[in-house]
């Protein structure tokens, strides 16, 4: 059977470093009502602030990670795409970003003319979050029913506790952990507050209290952010063998001035250097490829943040990138995706 496609969806870059791109990128991507999820108008004119300064900044950060072939996290994806073939034998495999080039439609598409049938979407995100995972299944859908396709759908549900990715975390970082380091800094991506409340499903439990997340009930812990980095931490630690003291989470690339999920990574590099460590290793496993996100800010901002607090050295690990054990990881969670 080589009717059964995979659709592996990354959030997008940039085409190139230059302002103008970054600024058409930032406002496709932050227009999303799923990123942004305020009425038309009042995104508008909040998305036409931030892009007064945002996209000179944003260029420069881009230009200083920016690779021969392009976006690390696209040239990433292509290979983890390439990668993911070799294990996957029940059809083609495609790429697609959810902003900028490489569309869903023109994925969705080659597919279709490649006599494909049945398409499992898999959103590259461990953890849910409306801005990432709900944005690109709707997208998914809304061209699935504008271009008359008769795909059928799967899609692969947040994979964040599965062993799969667990053991491939840890297959991936092993190496690196081998090293002499003080502390290592579990830094996923943030999301504001908002966000968290609003896809609670019992409309009261997260943010209730400073715990509230690891005592989170399954049908919370199904759609809480929060909640699930946490629960990625600790199976990924359990699996190292790390002492509870040696790790800890924190949330980081706050954007704005609204209240986002605590502790901010920001902070948590000035206070463990205050609290004497001088090496410290650094994961950012909402990250599936490598991006600005973590080259960018934790590589080049973040280490420069940590050494002026007093650490002598940030290590940043690699993400999950084109790790076989994570192609081979993906294809399997694939096959089992609700
Ligand atoms: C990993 C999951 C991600 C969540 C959750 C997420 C939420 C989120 N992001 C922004 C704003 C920005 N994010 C930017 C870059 C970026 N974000 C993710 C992933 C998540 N975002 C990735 C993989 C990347 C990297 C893209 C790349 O090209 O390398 C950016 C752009 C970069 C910048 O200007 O700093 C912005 C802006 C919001 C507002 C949000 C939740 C509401
Ligand atoms: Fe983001
Ligand atoms: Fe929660």
């Amino acid at each position: 059977m080589t009717d059964h496609a995979l659709l592996l969806v990354n959030l997008g870059s940039p085409d190139s470093p230059e302002v103008a791109d970054v600024r058409r990128y930032l406002d496709q991507f932050l227009m999303d009502p799923y990123v942004i999820d305020l009425p038309w108008p009042l995104r508008r004119l909040l998305v036409s602030l931030i892009l007064r300064k945002r996209p000179e900044q944003s260029a420069h950060a881009y230009a200083s990670i920016w690779w021969p072939e392009g976006s690390p996290l696209i040239a990433l994806s292509r290979r983890l795409r390439e990668a993911v073939q070799a294990y996957w034998h029940e059809g083609p495999v495609e790429l697609a970003m959810r902003y900028g080039n490489l569309s869903i439609e023109a994925a969705l598409n080659r597919l279709a003319e490649k006599g494909v049938r049945r398409v499992t979407l898999a959103p590259l995100y461990p953890q849910f979050a409306d801005s990432t995972v709900t944005t690109v299944v709707e997208e998914t859908r809304r061209v699935l029913r504008a271009s008359g396709l008769t795909l059928e759908l799967r899609v692969l549900e947040p994979f964040f506790a599965r062993p799969e990715y667990l053991d491939a975390l840890a297959r991936s970082a092993e190496p690196h952990l081998q090293q002499k380091f003080d502390h290592l800094l579990l830094s996923f991506h943030g999301l504001p507050e908002r966000h968290l409340r609003k896809a609670d499903p019992s409309g009261r439990h997260c943010l209730s209290s400073v715990d509230c997340c690891r005592e989170a009930p399954a049908e919370v812990l199904a759609r809480c952010y929060r909640a699930q980095c946490l629960r990625s931490a600790e199976g990924f630690a359990r699996r190292m063998g790390l002492d509870e003291g040696r790790w800890s989470v924190s949330f980081q690339s706050r954007l704005g001035r609204a209240r986002w999920i605590l502790p901010y990574t920001e902070k948590q590099l000035d206070a463990l250097a205050a609290r004497g460590v001088k090496r410290l290793l650094v994961m950012c496993p909402a990250f599936v490829t490598d991006c600005i996100e973590t080259l960018e800010e934790i590589g080049q901002r973040g280490r420069e943040q940590f050494q002026a607090a007093g650490g002598e050295e940030l290590i940043l690990v690699p993400c999950l990138n084109d790790h076989p054990a994570w192609a081979s990881a993906l294809a399997q969670l694939c096959r089992t995706p609700g």
